[in-house]
C-alpha cells in the first residue's frame, strides 16, 4: 500500500488564461429532476467539505438551490464570495440572447458576477414556449417529427461574440473569464481564428474510457485548459466498477471516485464530479499521486474499451458526437 503525504483535489488549483485561478474539482449539479431539491444540502456539504469550485447552468434547473445554499453560507460566515469559483453555462435556446441568459442565471444564483461562463454547446436551438421547461422555454425543443428544432437560421458563434462583447466591456464586471464546452478541435480553431477572446476552458466529457487525447494536445497548445464532466461516467458512477480503478483505489486507499478525479488533476485538467451523497462528496475529494506508469494504464482503457456517456439525439450535429446514446 502507498500512503504519500498530499493534498486533497479540492486544494489544488490551475490559472486560466487571462490570469484567473480556478480550483481543480468542483461539484457538479446536473442532478436529476425528481432530486434536483437535493442541491442545496450538497452544496452546503461540499463547501463546508472544502470545495470551492461549484459547476452549473442555466439549463441544469439547480442555480436557484446553489443560490440558496451560497446565501446560507454567506449569512452563516463559512464562506465570502471570493472565496468560492461559480461556472455557469448559456444553453442553446438562448443562442442569439447571452444577456438573458448571463441575467436569468446571476438572479437565479443571487449573485453579481460569474467566475466562468461557458457556451454549453456550439448548437442552436428553435425557442419553444413550455411552461414546464426553463424559465418558461423548452430545453430541447423538438418538431411534429420528434427531430431536434434546431434554428437553421443560426450560426453557433453567435453565442459566444455576445459572451466575448459582455466579458470585453470593462464597465461590466458579472463575469471573470469565459469558455466553451462540447468543442471539437475544428470549432475551437474557428473561435480562436474569428474571436478576440480566445476560450479559457473547453468543458468535455472525459475519463479514461475518453481520453480525449487530441482535443487535450490542441488544447494544451493553444492554452485552453480542459475539463473533464461524467468522470465517473455520469448516472449510476460506472467508472467507479472498473476493475483497474479499483485496484488502483485498494493501492492508494482512496475511493474509485478520488482515483478517478485524480485521474484529470494529476494531468493538469479540471475535473467536475456529481453526488448528493455526503460521504461521497467527500471521498470524491481525496487525491492521490497517480504515477506516470497508472496513468498509462487508464488512459489504454480508452483504447480497448472506449465509451461516451453523454450522447443524446440531438447532439449528433457536432462533430464527433453520434446521438446513439452510451454504446459506440
Ligand atoms: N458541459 C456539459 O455538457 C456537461 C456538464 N456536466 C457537468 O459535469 C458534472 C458531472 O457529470 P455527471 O454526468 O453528473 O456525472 P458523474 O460522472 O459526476 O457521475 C454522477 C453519478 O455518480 C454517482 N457518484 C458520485 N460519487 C460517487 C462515488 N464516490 N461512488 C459511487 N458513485 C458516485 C452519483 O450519485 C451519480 O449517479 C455534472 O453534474 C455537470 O455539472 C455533465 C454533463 C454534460
Ligand atoms: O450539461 C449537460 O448535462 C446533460 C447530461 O447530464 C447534458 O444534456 C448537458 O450537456
Amino acid at each position: 500500500m502507498v500512503r504519500l503525504l498530499h493534498p486533497r483535489g479540492t486544494e489544488i488549483s490551475f490559472t486560466l488564461n487571462n490570469g484567473v485561478r480556478i480550483p481543480a474539482l468542483a461539484l457538479g449539479t446536473a442532478n436529476p429532476p425528481e432530486s434536483i431539491g437535493g442541491t442545496k444540502q450538497a452544496v452546503k456539504t461540499a463547501i463546508k467539505a472544502g470545495y470551492r469550485h461549484i459547476d452549473t447552468a442555466w439549463a441544469y434547473g439547480s442555480e436557484p438551490y446553489v443560490g440558496e445554499a451560497i446565501k446560507e453560507l454567506l449569512e452563516e460566515g463559512v464562506i465570502r464570495r471570493e472565496d468560492i469559483f461559480i461556472t455557469s453555462k448559456v444553453w442553446p435556446v438562448l443562442w442569439d440572447d447571452a444577456e438573458r441568459s448571463l441575467n436569468e442565471s446571476l438572479q437565479s444564483l443571487g449573485v453579481d458576477y460569474i467566475d466562468l461562463w461557458l457556451q454549453h454547446w456550439p448548437i442552436c436551438y428553435a425557442k419553444v414556449k413550455d411552461p414546464h421547461g426553463i424559465n418558461g422555454l423548452s430545453r430541447n425543443p423538438e418538431k411534429e417529427n420528434g427531430e431536434p428544432d434546431y434554428e437553421t437560421s443560426g450560426d453557433w458563434i453567435e453565442t459566444y461574440v455576445q459572451m466575448e462583447k459582455i466579458y470585453l466591456n470593462p464597465s461590466d464586471r458579472r463575469v471573470r473569464s469565459i469558455g466553451v464546452s462540447n468543442f471539437p478541435e475544428q470549432y475551437l480553431e474557428r473561435i480562436i481564428y474569428e474571436c478576440a477572446v480566445k476560450p479559457t476552458v473547453n468543458q468535455v466529457e472525459m475519463h479514461p474510457k475518453l481520453p480525449q487525447f487530441s482535443l487535450n494536445k490542441f488544447c494544451l497548445s493553444h492554452n485552453i485548459l480542459t475539463a473533464a464532466y461524467s468522470p465517473l461516467g455520469s448516472h449510476g458512477a460506472p467508472n467507479t466498477k472498473i476493475p483497474l480503478v479499483e485496484e488502483l483505489a485498494e493501492k492508494y486507499s482512496v475511493s474509485p471516485g478520488a482515483i478517478l478525479n485524480s485521474y484529470h488533476i494529476r494531468q493538469g485538467h479540471l475535473v467536475i464530479a456529481r453526488s448528493l451523497n455526503n460521504a461521497r462528496i467527500a471521498s470524491n475529494m481525496e487525491f492521490a499521486t497517480l504515477t506516470e506508469e497508472d496513468l498509462d494504464k487508464l488512459d489504454n482503457l480508452g483504447v480497448t474499451e472506449p465509451k461516451r456517456y453523454v450522447d443524446e439525439k440531438w447532439n449528433a450535429i457536432v462533430p464527433g458526437f453520434t446521438g446513439k446514446g452510451p454504446k459506440i
